[in-house]
């Protein structure tokens, strides 16, 4: 019977094949081969099952060590300069990602940098804190917002030239219930493509798919239906055997 056209797979924005990947002499990733066309994937896993290094890979910040990854179909490595004008990538923490004094600074920054002019670009910037409710953040320092505030900015500054890919690194992380509210329904409405590593599970209801990282490898990929309670009966279990480990 021939497939409908809601059963036929979109064209993946990013392909890894058998990826393998050392520090040292540590295996942090494991024959990763997996292809990505869902609107919204959340990765979770124990820390250090290798979410973030994952994440790394789809923006050519770290190589593979054995096998390719390719993002709207450029190869990571020989492609690399091609990668941040289709990716973006908030970092799991601000101050790795921060490097401006000011506000409307930081988030005007990757506009300058894709050869907008000073006033277009902060025009652009001021544009999306108006629509983000900060507009009077635009000219404070932002070592003086909080955490949350912080991971607002680091979001802005990479949503402001709509990259057909984000990458979010633990973007809930520091954020108070309304804020996370906010950052779940921007989320949910954003046009872009989202990969996105989340250990507050609830945030992750909507999503298209679940990537279970666990020592390096997916151990689990589905539906967050499918994926989402076995990856909290392992951490369940895991949580009882430090528990024990510790009497
Ligand atoms: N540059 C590095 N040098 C040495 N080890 C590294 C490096 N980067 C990552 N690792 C190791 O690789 C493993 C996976 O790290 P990664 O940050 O990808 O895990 P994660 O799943 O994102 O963890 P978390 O949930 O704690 O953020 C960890 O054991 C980490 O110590």
């Amino acid at each position: 019977m021939p497939l409908t056209a809601s059963q036929i797979p979109a064209k993946p924005y990013a392909t890894l094949d058998d990826v393998c990947l050392d520090r040292g002499k540590r295996a942090v990733l494991r024959e990763i081969t997996v292809s990505l066309h869902e609107h919204r994937i959340g990765l979770v896993g124990l820390n250090g099952a290798g979410k973030s290094t994952f994440l790394r890979l789809l923006n050519g910040l770290v190589r593979p060590d054995r096998g390719t990854v390719a993002v709207f179909g450029h190869d990571s490595v020989q492609d690399a300069k091609l990668l941040p004008r289709l990716v973006g990538m908030m970092f799991q923490n601000p101050d790795h990602q921060i490097i401006f004094p000011t506000v409307l600074e930081e988030v005007a920054f990757a506009p300058r940098q894709f050869g907008a002019s000073k006033r277009e670009a902060e025009a652009s910037a001021r544009q999306l804190l108006r629509a983000h409710g900060c507009e009077d953040w635009a000219e404070r320092p932002v070592s003086l917002l909080s955490e949350g505030q912080k991971q607002l900015v680091c979001l802005l500054a990479v949503v402001v030239v709509e990259p057909r890919l984000l990458l979010l690194d633990e973007p809930f992380a520091n954020l108070d219930p309304a804020l996370r509210l906010h950052f779940h329904k921007l989320m949910m409405q954003l046009p872009q493509k989202l990969v996105l590593i989340s250990h507050d599970l609830d945030c992750l209801n909507g999503f298209d798919r679940i990537l279970w990282f666990e020592g390096g490898r997916i151990v689990g990929d589905g539906s967050p239906d499918e994926i989402l309670p076995q990856f909290r009966a392992h951490a369940r279990e895991r949580a009882a055997q430090l528990s024990a480990d510790m009497l």
